[in-house]
């Protein structure tokens, strides 16, 4: 279980390999078939994600234990609160159920993930070296996708890595505009909010910073895209992924499309460079109501605005959007890339200044019990946007 980091945090004792017997019959599992069930897991090959682990976490201390019989944790303690929320849940479950439900979850989950790595060899994942997006370059044409269609496209701290990654990459290759899309019905439903769970020795305060540090550096690859750069946005977008497209040139939307910054409701503030690039596209009133009072904005709402250039029907989306990229991407791009350097090149070092500082805003938020409440109700299920 190497490649299954997070897994030590719920705290899931090892038992001697023993063979894997399933009591079918009788309809309940044994010992046996719990404990082996228990080593299965530890043999996964693939991360079945936080909520699967704390379903695993919540059978397993029902099975062991009985019902929750901790002290519900403060509200800072995201990842015990977590843990705690998931076997309370539980309720009266009785030991010999949580131990059956713990057993046929480990092997649902055995046979999806391995069906799962069979597909692997020789995608697209692979043989472009991203795991979290899909990269291809052709035609003059550069093409980043976010690829998390399951999660709605939520970008991890593996995702911004690699995208940054990508944009750096496009930056030098010899494609003449970049485009940045979605796999799945989603562009993006934004941050990811499990990364809040992920918390280093240094406590929640050095999360926060290097998150601020990571924010920060992403935004700046935006900032500095020296060629132009499209959102072919497929989808409902939410928080980051909507506010850096000020920092696009060009934003085409499918008319299934929405912009959602509820950063409000998340106890958090504008990034991206929203607060100086929203105010400038739309003005300060159809800004606040966007950044402050979180209102989600149709595409044809966000096309009013200027947020995005066109909307197509999300039937003919994909037909129309591509048919101009490709003539967009015949142009000299010697001419392009110059032309977008005289537009943008004087806003740069404000635009640095301001993500700047609604990097360090942000650090500040996070700490606060609004934005972490508005997490843990979110991983807990207890909301949603
Ligand atoms: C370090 C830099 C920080 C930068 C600061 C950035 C700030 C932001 O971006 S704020 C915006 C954060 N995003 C959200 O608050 C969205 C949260 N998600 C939702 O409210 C909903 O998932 C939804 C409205 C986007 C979609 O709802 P629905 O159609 O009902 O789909 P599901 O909720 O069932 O989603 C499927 C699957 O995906 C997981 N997921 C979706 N979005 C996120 C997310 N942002 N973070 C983590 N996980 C997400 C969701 O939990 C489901 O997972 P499973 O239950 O495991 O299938």
């Amino acid at each position: 279980m190497s490649d299954f980091p997070d897994f030590s945090y719920l705290q899931v004792i090892s038992f001697p390999v023993v063979q894997l017997h399933m009591n079918r019959a009788a309809m309940t599992a044994s010992q046996k078939d719990f404990e082996n069930a228990m080593n299965q897991v530890k043999l996964l090959k693939k991360d079945p994600g936080n909520e699967v682990k704390l379903k695993l976490y919540a059978l397993y201390k029902q099975a062991t234990e009985g019902p929750c019989n901790m002290p519900k944790p403060g509200v800072f303690d995201l990842i015990n609160k977590a843990k705690w929320d998931a076997w309370n849940t539980l309720g009266s479950l009785p030991k010999e159920t949580a131990r059956q439900n713990y057993v046929d979850l480990v092997s649902s989950l055995s046979s999806s993930l391995e069906s799962s790595s069979q597909v692997e060899p020789g995608t697209d994942r692979k043989s472009t070296g991203y795991e979290t997006l899909m990269v291809t370059s052709e035609g003059g044409i550069t093409k980043i996708t976010l690829n998390r269609p399951a999660k709605k496209n939520a970008i991890n701290v593996e995702m911004y890595h690699e995208i940054m990654r990508a944009l750096k990459a496009a930056s030098k290759d010899d494609s003449s505009i970049t485009v940045l899309t979605g796999n799945g019905d989603y562009y993006s439903s934004g941050n990811d909010l499990t990364n809040f769970t992920d918390i280093p020795p240094g406590g929640v305060e050095e999360k926060a910073k290097n998150s601020a540090i990571l924010l920060r550096e992403f935004v700046g690859c935006f900032i500095d895209f020296p060629k132009p750069l499209i959102a072919v946005v497929n989808g409902p977008a939410v928080g980051i992924s909507v506010t850096i497209l000020g920092l696009f040139d060009v934003v085409y939307a499918s008319d299934r499309a929405t912009f959602h910054t509820p950063f409000s409701h998340l106890g958090q503030s504008p990034e991206g460079c929203s607060s100086y690039t929203f105010l400038k596209i739309m003005g300060p009133a159809k800004a606040t109501e966007m950044l402050v009072f979180g209102k989600k904005l149709t595409a044809g709402e966000a096309c009013a605005q200027g947020l995005v250039t066109a909307v197509f029907p999300d039937s003919t989306f994909q037909k129309e959007v591509w048919t101009r990229l490709k003539a967009f991407a015949k142009l000299p791009p010697n001419a392009m890339r110059i032309s977008k350097e005289v537009i943008r090149n004087r806003e740069k070092e404000k635009l640095h200044a301001v993500n700047a500082e609604e990097c360090s805003v942000l650090q500040e938020r996070w700490l606060s019990d609004e934005c972490m409440n508005a997490v843990v109700n979110f991983l807990s299920r207890k909301s949603k946007l």
